[in-house]
């Protein structure tokens, strides 16, 4: 597949049948024992189906054929269909993913030396109204299956040539993570399992939240690696509540509480992400405050120029300034980087893709919206 082709389905048509990565092995030996074959046959599924990268149970060359049609009369590869892939000059790919209900989902791959990190959804749209993002704007539509979190990994690896995996997973697109909790785990779960998933560690996931107290100590307590990023933006509640409305009933400091208890349970360090807004949050006053807040503490921030959204109006931060206000936190004892900003050619910021997408179809981008789901 080139990168923004018109896409086709995979040559598996999504159908109404079950996504196979929801089988354990258990349940998938007994099934195939029930087909008349033999278990062993489903460690050579799950390799097709999860690293050599089938894009039909057709494709499974080494199963007898009656096996092969089985398995296509009673599973399904995918929970979703590829509906549009975008590619950036910095290795950048963006997936529009078209889910049963024919909602749109986006998932983008990264490609670096030596990473190779899918960010993936976990809402179609958010609830959280952060004033900037594109993903909130039009409020939160549903959530997302633990199949179609789990497919966003697949689909991305997919794009890999053989032999490469992702290595690092961000749960940084669409949606409020923790408001999705139970699936994000459930499909996170089966992506770290070795026996019947990808086989990732957990150390290389990082779940990112606007900061809901009681689902970050929840998160805490399910003795998983997972590291966390707390989405700031804002070093006091006046300005928190402007930009991140629900802030309002959360609390800047009951936020910050809560990540300082992740760190307590888990001992992992805990990452701000503080998106810098031109002229309104990347100011030297902020930088001093935001130092105040977080000096002392065992965390990390990650500073995100703002990737410009159409319609909003924000801008983004004066390049020195953002120089200065790294320097300004180091000084005070914090520590601090600026994130790169990749796939702005393919609109790799949350919500983006699927907005353009949805408000101005151009030809190109027609032909996989006809795309049938059943
Ligand atoms: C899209 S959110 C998804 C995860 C979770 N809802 C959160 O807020 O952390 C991931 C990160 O992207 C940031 N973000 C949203 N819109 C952005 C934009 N236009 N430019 C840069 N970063 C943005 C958010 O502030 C957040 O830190
Ligand atoms: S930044 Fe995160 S929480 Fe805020 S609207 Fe966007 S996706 Fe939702």
């Amino acid at each position: 597949m080139e990168a923004g082709d018109r896409v086709e389905p995979q040559t598996e048509e999504l159908r109404a049948r079950r996504p196979l990565f929801e089988a354990t092995a258990d349940e998938l030996r007994a099934w195939t024992v029930e087909q008349g074959h033999q278990a062993y046959r489903v460690r050579q599924i799950q390799q097709w189906a999860f690293h050599r990268r089938a894009s039909s149970f057709e494709a499974m060359t080494d199963l007898p054929l009656d096996l092969r049609r089985r398995l296509d009369a009673d599973w399904s590869l995918f929970a979703t269909a590829v509906a549009f892939r975008g590619e950036s000059p910095d290795a950048t790919d963006k997936l529009l993913l078209k889910c049963r209900d024919g909602r749109m989902i986006e998932c983008v791959l990264m490609t670096e030396e030596h990473r190779r990190t899918v960010c993936i959804s976990t809402q179609v749209g958010c609830g959280m109204g952060c004033v900037f993002c594109a993903s909130g704007l039009r409020g939160v539509e549903r959530n997302l299956t633990t199949a179609e979190i789990f497919d966003q990994v697949l689909q991305a690896q997919n794009l890999l040539p053989l032999g490469e995996s992702v290595s690092h997973i961000v749960v940084m697109g669409m949606g409020e993570s923790l408001a999705n909790l139970d699936a994000l785990l459930a499909a996170l779960d089966r992506v770290c399992s070795a026996d019947d998933g990808l086989g990732m560690s957990q150390r290389r996931v990082t779940i990112s939240t606007v900061g809901l107290p009681e689902k970050i100590r929840k998160l805490a307590a399910q003795d998983r690696q997972y590291h966390l990023a707390v989405s700031l933006h804002a070093p006091t509640e006046e300005l928190r509540n402007e930009l991140v409305p629900v802030n309002e009933k959360v609390g800047l400091t009951a936020v910050v509480q809560a990540a300082d208890d992740y760190f307590r349970i888990t001992g992992r360090q805990v990452t701000y992400e503080y998106v810098m807004l031109g002229g309104v949050n990347d100011r030297h006053e902020h930088a001093l405050a935001l130092g105040r807040l977080l000096r002392g503490r065992k965390s990390h921030v990650n500073l995100i120029p703002y990737n410009p959204v159409a319609g909003l109006p924000f801008e983004r931060p004066d390049p020195d300034g953002v120089r200065r206000f790294v320097a300004t936190l180091r000084d005070r004892g914090v520590s601090a980087t600026v994130r790169k900003t990749k796939g702005q050619a393919i609109d790799a910021a949350c919500g983006q893709l699927r907005r353009r997408f949805e408000s101005a179809p151009s030809p190109a981008f027609v032909s996989p919206l006809t795309v049938e789901v059943s």
